[in-house]
């Protein structure tokens, strides 16, 4: 039931293939926001949320949905907690929800419909963002369903374009205008384009959208994840031994790394596909070492990951 001080809220929703850049988006969204205030809705596949620490922006507005996949149920939590935001005395200016790199960003539509019904918000922008790198090395079937999920984008951000060729990208960009001829379909490398493209009040509603007829699927089916934490220190080079070893059984990887030659420095690690990356984050007390591989599930080898993270531990 709607509340008389309710305000419509705004909803931009941002999905992506496992890695694609959903997270660098919603932080560039952050960086650029002109005083606007977002609330960010986060929803990782991996069992400890490694994303929500990412975020940046003030704990209450940065909420996790643990309650399994986004997509996945119809989500009480997600439209409870919107309708509260929108009769707020102080409501944010619009919704962001990042759903996980394994959800299809469509099967959200439910919630959505009863956000409109109830007139607390609205769907605004879809943002799909493809990893224009990973896209050449996925298997037929993922590739068919990065497009499926595109096609039902306002905006698409091909992304990840300083690592691609120009050749590359033009065939990209030729599949995916002609599968999607109604997305506003963008270049960027770290996400990074005008915030007025995704946010010039309401410009995507009332749009064409394009047609789309898949069926939405069930992807824990597909994907299983694994996690691990512990307080102990990290050997660097048996951990980047490790990586090469269980890069193999995974697609995705991301955690928190605390090196014993470093130990009061957390660094924020990354793998999509092949690619690993890491970054420092600064003392950060408060997390451990934390790490969450995800991939297909008849790839995933679980006992490597369990006896590959024993040995990389130091004990002191
Ligand atoms: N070189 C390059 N790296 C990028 C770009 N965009 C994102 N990355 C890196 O790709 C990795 C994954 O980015 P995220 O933003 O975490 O991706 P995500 O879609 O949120 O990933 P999931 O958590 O698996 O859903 C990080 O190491 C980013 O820094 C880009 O345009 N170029």
């Amino acid at each position: 039931m709607i509340k008389s001080n309710s305000i419509r809220l705004p909803i931009i929703t941002i999905g992506g293939f496992l890695g694609a850049g959903k997270t660098t988006l919603v932080n560039s969204l952050l960086s650029k926001s002109e005083g606007k205030r977002f609330v960010v809705f986060v929803n990782d596949f991996g069992a400890i949320n490694i994303d929500h620490a990412l975020i940046k922006t003030v704990e209450q507005d940065r909420i996790s949905l643990k309650n399994g996949c986004v997509c996945c149920s119809l989500n009480e939590d997600l439209v409870k907690s919107i309708s509260n935001f929108s009769s707020s005395k102080k409501p944010p200016d619009a919704v962001v929800i990042e759903a996980s790199g394994v959800s299809d960003p469509r099967a959200l539509d439910s919630s959505f419909n009863m956000l409109e019904a109830s007139g607390a918000a609205f769907l605004d922008t879809r943002v799909y963002v493809l990893d224009a790198e990973g896209f050449g090395g996925l298997n037929y079937e993922d590739s068919e369903l990065i497009v499926d999920h595109a096609v039902a984008a306002d905006l698409v951000l091909l992304n990840k374009c300083d690592l691609i060729t120009l050749e590359k990208l033009n065939l990209l960009k030729s599949l995916i205008s002609e599968s999607a001829p109604y997305s506003n379909v963008q270049e960027t490398t770290h996400c990074e384009l005008p915030i007025k493209i995704i946010l010039s009040d309401n410009h995507f509603l009332g749009r064409k959208r394009n047609v789309h007829f898949s069926e939405v699927i069930n992807h824990e089916e597909k994907y299983t994840q694994w996690s691990c934490e512990t307080d102990s220190l990290i050997d660097r080079d048996s951990f980047l031994q490790f990586v090469n070893e269980f890069s193999q059984y995974c697609f995705r990887s991301k955690g928190f790394l605390r090196f014993s030659d470093e130990p009061d420095e957390l660094i924020s690690f990354n793998l999509v596909g092949l690619r690993a990356s890491y970054e420092k984050l600064g003392k950060r007390p408060s997390l451990s070492s934390q790490l969450v591989m995800i991939g297909r599930r008849e790839i995933m080898n679980v006992e490597v990951f369990k006896t590959g993270f024993n040995d990389i531990q130091v004990i002191c």
